[in-house]
């Protein structure tokens, strides 16, 4: 088999100082000593908690073909016995090999950003391009300054179709990633209030995700959200970088691939597309509508890549929720019956957590079961945290929410809020907020977890899942 990378051509993208021998193949790309697998190279990245560096001796010991590591530490890590390829800045020299992946491969390169449903996209084009090509992709939302160019660097030559998530919750840090990566799609999901103590207002999220067009390749395609109130400031942005191409989804009559119809059931939705002039029916098996629009970049993004699309009106219906975004369990209760899980608990702020309730209150509780809420604070929202966070009262009414558990220092707020009209139950951390959970819970209720992943409210599905467990996933 092809290695991903030969020694040679390794050490010609990064450059540096070669001590010892650097083995013919290199098998893959590691930044952790605790996940490397043999014949993998390892890159000491210094992080915010900890420094690569301190762990090239156990990536030795897991088998590291050879370490990039930092001139200084040459001394040190000779002693592993493994080639070292010493470099002046680590990232650097990861970036350095990102780049010459990016200029061998031929594959069509599809970007994607946005406030919310980067990850979802992402892995629906995954998905739905696989079966028509070599698809390579961020692994999780590996979507940063060292998921990207990490992600970057793993890519096969013979790549059919690159798929990039890039994130952000500064101005600025789009530009340097979407420049490595040269899009020849480059698809913004939506504009929400995300990350909001970062910024101004929603145009200058706007103008911050709009760095996305600065890296398109050239003939390059813009491709936005016709919904979105920002569509036409984007849609200035991108021309301003010099983006000659634009097209849109959406519902509004506009759209170059645009929504029809839209028939919601339980498990996910059939809907009527037109697609630049071709109509076509697509059966979807991800419930909300927030995933009828993710479908719809996703039919425009890789229509824009010149791919099959009625091989991803075929695949689409086997697309199923991730854990974190949307995951959905049946658990076997010690009664005999059985409870709804969605598990929403990756991510939150305004925009995911109405997107969230909504999947709650489209979803009908069996006898005696109740809707219950169980949500976490919405991280990052500086100033306009404490408003979001009561504005929440709405969204919980709008899905008949009939009770609530609330957690975090975010969410006494809406628990002032609600208290009088619906039963909720908050403490200060999941922690403390388990076990009461866990005492209100019966057969017949649906369930729905979520906060920004940084509130740890993961820790309550999975002890949901450990003592129930589930029957259908
Ligand atoms: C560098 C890295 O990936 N770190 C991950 C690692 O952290 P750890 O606790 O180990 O500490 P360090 O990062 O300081 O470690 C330094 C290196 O040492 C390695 N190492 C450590 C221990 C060991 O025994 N062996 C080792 O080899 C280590 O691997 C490092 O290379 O593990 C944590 C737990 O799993 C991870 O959380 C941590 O990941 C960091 C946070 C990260 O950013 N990783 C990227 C690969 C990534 O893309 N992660 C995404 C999250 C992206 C995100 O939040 N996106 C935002 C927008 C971007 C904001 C941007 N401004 C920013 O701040 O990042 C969004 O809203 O979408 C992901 O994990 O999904
Ligand atoms: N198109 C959408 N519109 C509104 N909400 C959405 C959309 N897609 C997904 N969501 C909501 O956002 C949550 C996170 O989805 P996803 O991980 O795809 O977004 P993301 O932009 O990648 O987030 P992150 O930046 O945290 O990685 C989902 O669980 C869901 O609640
Ligand atoms: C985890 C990171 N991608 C993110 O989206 N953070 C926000 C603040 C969240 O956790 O919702």
């Amino acid at each position: 088999m092809k290695p991903l990378w030969t020694g040679q051509a390794f050490v010609d993208a990064i450059g540096g100082s070669v001590s010892g021998v650097i083995p013919e193949s290199i098998k893959g790309i590691s930044i952790d000593s605790r996940t490397l697998e043999k014949g993998e190279a390892f890159f000491a990245i210094r992080g915010a908690n900890l420094d690569g560096h301190e762990f090239a001796a156990a990536a030795a010991k897991a088998g590291a073909a050879v370490l990039v590591v930092e001139k200084a530490q040459a001394d040190v890590l000779q002693k592993t016995g493994v080639a070292l390829l010493l470099v002046d800045d680590v990232l650097a020299a990861l970036t350095r090999l990102g780049v010459a992946a990016r200029e061998r491969t031929k594959a069509e390169i599809i970007a994607v950003t946005g406030s919310v449903g980067k990850t979802t996209t992402k892995e629906m084009l995954r998905f739905c391009l696989g079966g028509q090509g070599r698809v390579h992709a961020n692994p999780a939302s590996f979507n940063n300054h060292w998921g990207v160019p990490l992600t970057l660097a793993r890519m096969p030559e013979e790549t059919d179709y690159g798929i990039f998530e890039i994130g952000m919750n500064h101005e600025n840090e789009i530009r340097p990633l979407v420049k490595l990566v040269r899009p020849h799609v480059a698809l913004i999901t939506r504009i929400a209030a995300a990350h909001m103590g970062y910024f101004t207002s929603l145009e200058a999220i706007a103008h911050a995700k709009a760095e996305i067009f600065e890296g398109l390749a050239p003939q390059g395609v813009g491709l936005l959200n016709a919904d979105d109130p920002l569509c036409s400031y984007l849609e200035k942005r991108a021309r301003a970088a010099g983006c000659g191409t634009i097209a849109t989804f959406g519902r509004a009559e506009n759209a170059d691939y645009r929504l029809l119809e839209n028939y919601p059931h339980a498990g996910g939705s059939c809907f009527e597309v037109d697609l630049k002039g071709t109509q076509a029916v697509v059966k979807l098996g991800v419930a909300g509508s927030h995933m009828v629009d993710n479908a719809l970049g996703v039919l425009a993004a890789a229509d824009c890549v010149g791919a099959d699309v009625a091989h991803i009106v075929l695949a689409l219906p086997e697309f199923r929720e991730m854990s974190g975004r949307g995951a959905r369990y049946t658990l076997s209760m010690p009664d005999g019956g059985c409870l709804t899980l969605i598990d929403e608990s990756y991510n939150a702020n305004p925009a995911s957590m109405r997107a969230g309730l909504a999947l709650l209150g489209d979803s009908a509780p069996a006898s005696r079961g109740r809707r219950i809420a169980v949500l976490g604070d919405m991280l990052e929202l500086g100033q306009y945290s404490r408003a979001a966070h009561e504005d929440l009262a709405g969204p919980l009414r709008l899905a008949k929410t009939n009770l609530v558990f609330l957690a975090g220092k975010e969410m006494e707020y809406l628990e002032r809020t609600l208290r009088d009209e619906v039963p909720v139950e908050y403490r200060k951390s999941v922690a403390d907020l388990l076990p009461a959970v866990f005492a209100a819970l019966r057969s017949g209720d649906v369930v729905m977890v979520k906060s920004s992943n940084g509130i740890g409210t993961a820790r309550i599905v999975s002890a949901l899942l450990e003592r129930y467990p589930p029957l259908v996933s």
